[in-house]
């Protein structure tokens, strides 16, 4: 695993923000990162970068530790939502800034420039929100890293220049040397870009998602008179139970699903595949229960 993030917890004066917050990143990965307002992503992202300190956990990148060794976050870089440079400053003076910890290559660097037309005199001042974030993707896109994070990833940001951000970002992890962690509000773009997904909410992440092997269902089924159904079989994520019906979230194969709901013999049977819209909203929503919450006595 690349990136390590366990158990992670910060609070910001009295109030808990992140508590025993986990999630793993493997090298060559898109993860994106979605969750309702005030969940705590962008602070997750601020741990990793060590803008903020957590109080307890460890945060890895590589097996090295990134928390009290600052110079170990010379492999990773933030994109913030907003990052403000001295706004007197121009274009040039914010690259020998960001030189100073990073090695820049200077070539590379020039492409984005000339890509974007963005000229190295001008002052930060003189551009538009979009421009900035175009400034801070060529200085990302032209440092050796291991690891990129992104809050907010499309804001501002045209058509054209996200299709040219993401065919450099997917190029620059093609090889495996790379993974990027992406803040987005939208779950269509995490789908077009991110091959997984981690689902943050009420301070620490409660699922996530391979995008590429994405097998989800939801299923209602109704019984005769009111029962436990057996799921043994099937690997059940959420469920909720009104009455004699049953409704569950369950990952599987669409064969053993009908198989094992043929077993179960309910009255009336419904199966749908599932959106990481759909899922997403399920689990933000209390009264499906999970596994883990339940007796054990179902499952
Ligand atoms: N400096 C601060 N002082 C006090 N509380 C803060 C501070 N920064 C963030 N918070 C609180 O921490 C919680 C998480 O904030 P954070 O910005 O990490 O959430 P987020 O998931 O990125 O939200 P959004 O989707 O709205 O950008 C919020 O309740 C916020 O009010």
């Amino acid at each position: 695993m690349m990136l390590i993030v366990d158990k992670v917890t910060k609070s910001i004066g009295t109030k808990k923000i992140l508590q025993e917050c986990s999630l793993n990143v493997q090298a060559g990965q898109i993860c994106g990162l979605a969750g309702p307002n005030g969940a705590g992503k962008t602070t997750l992202l601020n741990c990793i970068a060590g803008v903020l300190t957590p109080e307890a956990g460890q945060i890895e990148l590589d097996g090295k530790d990134l928390i009290h060794q600052p110079l170990n976050r010379k492999a990773l870089f933030l994109i913030s939502d907003d990052f403000d440079f001295h706004p007197f400053g121009t274009i040039r003076q914010m690259k020998e800034f960001f030189d100073i910890f990073y090695s820049l290559d200077e070539g590379e660097l020039a492409r984005h420039f000339n890509h974007f037309k963005l000229e190295e005199k001008n002052g930060i001042y003189s551009l538009s929100k979009g421009q900035k974030r175009q400034v801070l993707f060529s200085i990302a896109l032209s440092l050796d890293l291991r690891l990129l994070m992104v809050d907010e990833v499309y804001d501002g940001l045209d058509w054209n220049v996200r299709r040219y951000l993401v065919r450099e970002l997917t190029n620059r992890i093609s090889d495996k040397s790379m993974a990027l962690l992406l803040v987005s509000h939208s779950l269509k773009e995490i789908k077009g870009i991110c091959d997984h997904c981690f689902l943050m909410k009420d301070q620490s992440i409660v699922a996530q998602e391979d995008l590429l092997e994405n097998h989800l269902f939801r299923i209602q089924l109704v019984f005769r008179e009111e029962c436990k159904p057996d799921f043994k079989a099937l690997e059940i994520i959420r469920t909720q139970q009104i009455g004699k019906c049953w409704n569950a979230i369950v990952r599987a194969n669409e064969q053993t699903l009908r198989r094992v709901m043929a077993q179960l013999s309910p009255v009336l049977a419904d199966v749908q595949p599932l959106s990481l819209e759909d899922y997403f909203s399920l689990m933000t929503d209390s009264s499906w229960k999970g596994e883990e919450e339940d007796d054990g006595e179902i499952f």
